[in-house]
């Protein structure tokens, strides 16, 4: 396939630029095949890794699982791989004068790990403090699902989010906690099924102690899942 890099895409997905740590890692001919094309081809790749495990596809209960797992991957799981799905981060001008933190905590992140291919499902708490804008509280959540609807490892969905908000509401004062259980760690391998994992952006103000602390009072840390 012709490798041909289309910066329009890579923008619209958020991506300032290619292969920076915050970047997902995307080939430069990601966006040259249409979602019919790509549920296409992966469906006969499932289909073949169930041959190759012994499965008997004309069995009626397995013989849709080729394509129903390929709609999956490609519109539900990684939908967040197309930058037509990206939200309108649409913000506000803020006339009350709001001046206090702004936190929106326990937002449900359903994401999966890109080493695996397994859950991740956790809870996202963000926090901000305006400086003139104000977002819509759902296009927090939009944005937290969007980005976790795509191979992820959780330090890169953390900062993804926080970058993205930082360009919305045009200031750095933006800050991020996720705390999560990777099936990779709970299911298998280890199979350490209390153990959860906690990243951190914190940007602008948030890197001081005291408005870090604020958010931590708000948030509590005491995720339940
Ligand atoms: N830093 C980071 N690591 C992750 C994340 N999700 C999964 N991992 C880890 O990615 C690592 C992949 O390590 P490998 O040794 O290549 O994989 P593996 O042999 O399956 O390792 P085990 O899980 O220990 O059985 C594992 O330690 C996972 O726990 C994530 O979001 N962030
Ligand atoms: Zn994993």
């Amino acid at each position: 396939m012709k490798i041909e890099k289309n910066i329009e895409d890579f923008d619209a997905l958020g991506e300032d630029h290619i292969g920076t740590s915050s970047n997902t890692p995307m080939r430069q001919d990601a966006f040259k095949l249409s979602i019919e094309e790509k549920i296409d081809i992966i469906k006969d790749d499932v289909r073949h890794i169930m041959e190759t495990l012994g499965l008997d596809l004309t069995d009626d209960s397995l013989n849709g699982t080729p394509n129903r797992v390929a709609k999956m991957f490609v519109k539900e799981l990684f939908g967040g791989l197309d930058p037509k799905k990206k939200p309108s981060a649409s913000t506000f001008e803020n006339k009350y004068k709001y001046g206090e933190m702004l936190v929106e905590k326990n937002i449900t992140v359903y994401s999966t790990c890109e080493h695996h291919l397994l859950p991740i499902v956790g809870k996202a708490h963000i926090a901000y403090i305006s400086s003139g804008r104000v977002i819509g509280l759902s296009k927090m959540n939009r944005i937290v699902d969007y980005y976790a609807k795509r191979p992820q490892v959780q330090e890169r969905l953390t900062i993804q989010v926080v970058k993205e908000l930082q360009e919305a509401l045009k200031t750095q004062d933006v800050a991020c906690i996720i705390d999560a259980k990777h099936l990779c760690v709970n299911s298998r391998g280890i199979r350490d099924v209390e153990s959860s994992t906690v990243t951190s952006e914190f940007g602008g103000k948030f890197k001081e102690e005291a408005t870090r602390r604020e958010f931590l009072d708000y948030i509590k840390l005491d995720t339940k899942f």
